[in-house]
C-alpha cells in the first residue's frame, strides 16, 4: 500500500464515523446556509504572484512540524503578512488537522480559505461548504476520473473553487478534461513522499495560458517563490517554512513581498 492509499483508508474511517453522526441532508441543509462563498478567481488572478499559507501541524514525511495551540492567531498573522489565501488542513490522522481548526480560522480572517484534505465524497464538499470553505482541494491522485469530474462539478455547483492537484503530466491531462481552471502542482509525489521541485516548471508550461497555476510544497523562501515564479507560478503554496519559522508574518511578508516586487516574474494574463 503507498502512503497515499493509506492516508485514504484512515480518512473514509474517519468520514463513516461524521456521516453516523450528522446526516449527508443535515449537512447540505447547513451548508446551503452558510455564509456565501468569496470570489477565490479575482484573488488568484491579481497582478502579483500570490501566497497561500498553510496551518499544518505535522505530515507523514517529516512527523511533527509546530504545535500551533491557537491556529486564529497563527491564520491572522498569515493575513497580517499579507497571504492571499489561507490553507487549513483538516485530516486528523497523518496531519493533526480538524475542522474545528478550520472554524477557528474562519472565525479569525476576512480572506478565503481553503479546506486542505483528501476528498472523496461529496459529502466532504458540503461539509467545507457548511464550514464556510471558499475553495477545496481535490487530488487527481486520489480520485478516478468519474469522481473527480462528479466533485468539481459539485464544488462548483456550491459556488466554491477547486485547487485540483496533480504530480505528473498524465494527472494534469485529466484535470484539464475534468474542467479544472484552478490547477496546483506538487512537488511531493503522494505516493512516496519524494519531493522533487521541478516537477512544476515541466508541467506549468503546458497548461493553458488561462489556467490559475499553484506551485505547492518545498518553498522554503523568496528564492523558491521567484523561481516557481519563473515557470509561470500564479501563487505559491507554503506550509513547512511557515509553521516553523517562529515568525510566520514576517515569514509570509517575505514571500510577499518577492512576489510583489518588479523583478518577480509575472504571470502573463
Ligand atoms: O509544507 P510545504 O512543503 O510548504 O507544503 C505545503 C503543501 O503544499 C502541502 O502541505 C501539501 C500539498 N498537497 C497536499 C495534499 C495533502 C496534504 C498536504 C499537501
Amino acid at each position: 500500500m503507498t502512503v497515499l492509499e493509506s492516508i485514504l483508508e484512515g480518512v473514509r474511517e474517519d468520514l463513516a464515523a461524521r456521516e453516523a453522526q450528522l446526516s449527508f441532508d443535515v449537512v447540505k441543509e447547513r451548508a446551503a446556509k452558510a455564509a456565501p462563498p468569496l470570489d477565490v478567481m479575482s484573488v488568484l488572478r491579481g497582478p502579483n504572484v500570490g501566497v497561500i499559507a498553510e496551518v499544518k501541524r505535522r505530515s507523514p514525511s517529516k512527523g511533527a512540524l509546530a504545535e500551533i495551540p491557537e491556529p486564529a492567531e497563527l491564520a491572522a498573522s498569515y493575513e497580517a503578512g499579507g497571504a492571499s489565501v489561507i490553507s487549513v488542513l483538516t485530516e486528523q490522522r497523518r496531519f493533526g488537522g480538524s475542522l474545528a481548526d478550520f472554524d477557528a480560522v474562519r472565525r479569525a480572517v476576512k480572506i478565503p480559505l481553503l479546506r486542505k484534505d483528501f476528498i472523496v465524497s461529496p459529502y466532504q464538499v458540503h461539509e467545507a461548504r457548511m464550514h464556510g470553505a471558499d475553495l477545496v482541494l481535490l487530488i487527481v491522485a486520489a480520485l478516478e476520473q468519474n469522481a473527480l469530474v462528479s466533485l468539481l462539478d459539485r464544488v462548483e455547483s456550491l459556488g466554491m473553487t477547486a485547487l485540483v492537484e496533480v504530480h505528473t503530466a498524465e494527472e494534469a491531462d485529466r484535470a484539464l478534461e475534468a474542467g479544472s481552471s484552478v490547477i496546483g502542482v506538487n512537488a511531493r509525489n503522494l505516493h512516496t513522499l519524494e519531493v522533487d521541485k521541478d516537477v512544476f516548471g515541466r508541467i506549468a508550461p503546458g497548461l493553458p495560458f488561462e489556467t490559475i497555476k499553484i506551485a505547492e510544497s518545498g518553498v522554503t523562501g523568496p528564492g523558491d517563490l521567484m523561481a516557481y515564479a519563473g515557470a509561470g507560478a500564479d501563487a505559491v503554496l507554503v506550509g513547512e517554512s511557515l509553521v516553523t519559522s517562529g515568525d510566520p508574518k514576517a515569514a509570509v511578508n517575505k514571500l510577499v513581498t518577492a512576489g510583489s516586487h518588479p523583478a518577480c516574474p509575472r504571470p502573463s494574463r
